[in-house]
């Protein structure tokens, strides 16, 4: 397998007098799904669009095999982000939106033979509830090129059953990509990832067993009782 690495160094951001991000360094190679935790507001969103790129701030070096690059958004091929917010249009067909999405045919005829997906096809985007929305979001960003994906809360509103299917389409694409998610279903991203990180105050901790999360008060005392 081709191992590529992603590596955001030496990163800041400020909130007014608040040091929302303390000199953080977080990597992701080829075949792992790194898991980013931590409470509401402790600047999750907010690392993973300095990571992407298109949240400025006074410091970062965000390096793909060694090489910066200062705006990786701009590198489709390299990386991409699943906003928290929904990004489709509403005024389109969903079968038109995968057609504009996604380059190749084989591409966009995989994503219309998914099961779940075909019966929405004739559909818009805000004729879907939030959990379909969201799955058909995964769907095509799962399709592009892009070696490494950021993914803003990807079981948000989504059914267990599809939650399921999620962590197993991200399995099915360790062999050529790498993941950065993060979500308050705690349980699936534990789950779902070969790593995780715990942002609080800061910095990011490496978590090594569960349990440390209690420690650190991110879950309830009977969360693993
Ligand atoms: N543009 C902004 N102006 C002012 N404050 C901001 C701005 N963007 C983010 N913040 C603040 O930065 C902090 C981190 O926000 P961020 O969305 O990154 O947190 P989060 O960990 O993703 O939270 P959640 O889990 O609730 O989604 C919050 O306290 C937020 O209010």
């Amino acid at each position: 397998m081709l191992k590529n690495k992603l590596e955001a160094d030496s990163i800041l951001y400020q909130v007014g007098d608040r040091q929302l991000l303390s000199d953080i360094y977080l990597s992701c190679e080829t075949g792992e799904v790194v898991g980013l935790l931590g409470r509401n507001g402790c600047g999750k969103t907010t690392l993973l669009q300095i990571i992407f790129g298109t949240k400025p701030t006074v410091h970062k070096h965000i390096r793909m095999n060694g090489q910066v690059y200062p705006e990786p958004y701009k590198h489709q091929h390299l990386i991409a982000y699943l906003p928290q917010q929904h990004f489709l249009p509403n005024n389109i067909r969903i079968s038109r939106i995968i057609d504009l999405y996604l380059l190749t045919p084989d591409k966009r005829h995989h994503v219309k033979e998914d099961e779940r997906l075909q019966k929405h096809l004739n559909k818009h985007a805000d004729e879907l509830s939030k959990g379909e929305l969201r799955y058909l979001e995964l769907l095509l960003l799962l399709q592009l090129d892009a070696k490494f994906l950021l993914l803003d809360e990807p079981f948000s509103g989504v059914e267990p059953l599809y939650v399921e299917h999620i962590e197993e389409l991200l399995q099915a694409h360790l062999g050529t990509k790498g993941f950065i998610i993060t979500d308050h279903d705690y349980r699936s991203v534990l789950r779902a990832s070969t790593r995780i990180i715990l942002l609080t105050d800061g910095f990011c901790r490496p978590i090594t067993h569960e349990q440390e999360l209690l420690r650190w008060g991110y879950v309830p005392a009977d969360a693993f009782s």
